[in-house]
C-alpha cells in the first residue's frame, strides 16, 4: 500500500495492494502496519456504503466536534470524482478544496476530521465504501452546499438530496463556525 500526499493538508491518497487473476480482482483496503506508519488513523468505529446513480451529488458532508471523524472512502463500483473542502480554520489550505477521480481498482482517500467530503457519481451506478472513526450522531451530521465550495462541477442539473440542498454555503459557515 502506498500513501501519498495531496494538495490538502493531511489527505492522503492511498493505492491499494491489487492481485488480478483469472478469478477476477482481490483488492485489500487496510493495512494496520501500512496506517501506522503514516500516521494515519486506525480505530475505524463504523463503516456503510452507498450505491448512487450517475450524476447524483453527494455532499459536503462533515461530523461536528466532538463527533468528528477521519475517513476511508473507496469505490467498489463504478467511478467517481471525489471533492474534499479543508474547513479547519488552523490548517495551512484552510478553505482549498481537491478534486480527484476513484473507481473501483485500487485507490482510495484518506479525509482527515475537519474536513467536509463529496462526490459526483461518473457512471451508471458507484457503490462507494465509507470508514469512518466515530458513531454516527445525527445532531452532529453537517454540511456546506455543494455548489458554494468554488469548484466546478462536471455536470448538468445533479441528482442532489433536499438535505444536501439546503445546507449553508462555506462563506457562511467561514463566517458563523470553525472546526
Ligand atoms: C452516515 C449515516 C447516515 N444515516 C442516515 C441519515 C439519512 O437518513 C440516511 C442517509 O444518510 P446521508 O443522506 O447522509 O447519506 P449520504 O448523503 O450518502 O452521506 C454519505 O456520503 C457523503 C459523501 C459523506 O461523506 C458522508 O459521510 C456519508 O454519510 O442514513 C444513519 O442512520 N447513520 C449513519 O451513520
Amino acid at each position: 500500500m502506498k500513501v501519498n500526499a495531496t494538495s490538502l493538508a493531511g489527505v492522503q491518497l492511498l493505492e491499494n495492494f491489487v492481485s488480478q487473476d483469472k478469478r477476477g480482482t482481490f483488492v485489500k483496503t487496510f493495512h494496520l502496519g501500512a496506517f501506522q506508519e503514516h500516521g494515519l488513523a486506525v480505530d475505524f468505529r463504523e463503516s456503510y456504503y452507498s450505491i448512487s446513480h450517475k450524476n447524483v451529488i453527494r455532499g459536503m458532508h462533515f461530523q461536528l466536534p466532538p463527533h468528528e471523524h477521519d475517513k476511508l472512502v473507496y469505490v467498489t463500483q463504478g467511478a467517481i470524482l471525489d471533492v474534499v473542502v479543508d474547513l479547519r480554520s488552523g490548517s495551512p489550505t484552510y478553505l482549498q478544496h481537491l478534486a480527484v477521480s476513484l473507481d473501483e481498482h485500487n485507490q482510495a482517500i484518506y479525509i482527515p476530521r475537519g474536513c467536509a467530503h463529496g462526490f459526483l457519481a461518473l457512471s451508471n451506478t458507484a457503490t462507494v465504501v465509507y470508514n469512518v472513526t466515530s458513531v454516527y450522531e445525527p445532531k452532529a451530521d453537517a454540511g456546506v452546499r455543494w455548489d458554494s465550495i468554488g469548484f466546478k462541477w462536471p455536470v448538468q442539473n445533479p441528482i442532489v438530496s433536499d438535505r444536501d440542498a439546503t445546507f449553508k454555503s462555506l462563506n457562511d459557515f467561514h463566517l458563523t463556525s470553525c472546526l
